[in-house]
């Protein structure tokens, strides 16, 4: 079984807990892409669910397939966020933003009851940080706010690359709010709490990728199937 194979399994899976009426949050990624792929079957089938988007690419993916969509200011409650994730550690700990929609991800997740991460088992990890850390920044001042998280990291104990994202197209990438990305290389983020508590201290971190408390359980595919972990 391939990577997406196994991605469209743990999606498959997630699927599952959809029922009929349900007020639904949708990720973005590849991951994610296929659970938006599935969804659309059931809805063809004659499920009925109401969608909100976590970025402007899963809305035109939705929107191409014919799924019921509408915005997180007309339907601020959820009752399921179903999204992909770069890193999942301890606790359902979670590094996101490898897409740079973490902003608009982290606000959907916020406003679900659930979420759900789908991965296939190469996203499970003791400790995070081995995937750069996407942090989501304003574009005024940016090296000043970079410093400012490089002061923060190395109070941390922290330290590594720290890169504005570029884009496919050789410029740098905005974020559908308009922002950059550094992407920052720690290796091993022992403390995510509090390295979360000091990047939301700093004025121009717009949000990071640690989704700490937010998922509730995860569907994580591997060669021997899909399992389910709950948040202990
Ligand atoms: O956080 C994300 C996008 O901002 C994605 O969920 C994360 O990058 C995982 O992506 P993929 O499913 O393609 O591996």
């Amino acid at each position: 079984m391939s990577t997406d194979d196994l991605k469209r399994e743990a999606a498959r899976a997630a699927l599952r807990h959809v029922e009929d009426g349900m007020r639904l949050g949708l990720g973005t990624g590849s991951t994610a892409e296929h659970f938006v792929d599935l969804l659309a079957e059931r809805v063809r089938g004659g499920l009925k669910v109401t969608c909100v988007s976590s970025s402007e690419r899963t809305q035109a993916q939705a929107e191409r397939l014919g799924i019921s969509l509408t915005t997180l200011d007309a339907m601020p409650e959820l009752d399921l966020y179903v999204d992909g994730a770069d890193e999942i550690g301890p606790g359902l700990s979670l590094i996101k933003g490898g897409g740079g929609a973490l902003l608009r991800e982290k606000i959907v997740a916020s406003a679900a009851r659930r979420m759900i991460v789908i991965a296939d088992e190469s996203k499970l990890v003791p400790v995070l940080g081995a995937f750069p850390l996407p942090i989501e920044v304003v574009p005024f001042g940016l090296e000043a706010t970079r410093i400012a998280i490089v002061r923060l990291a190395g109070r941390l104990g922290l330290s590594g690359l720290m890169l504005v994202r570029g884009a496919t197209n050789g410029h740098v990438f905005v974020t559908d709010g308009g922002h950059r990305i550094l992407d920052c290389h720690f290796s091993h983020i022992d403390n995510p709490a509090e390295l979360a508590a000091g990047l939301t201290a700093i004025p121009g971190v717009v949000e990071h990728g640690l989704f700490l408390g937010l998922a509730s359980a995860a569907c994580v595919a591997g060669p021997g199937g899909v399992r389910v972990i709950d948040r202990a």
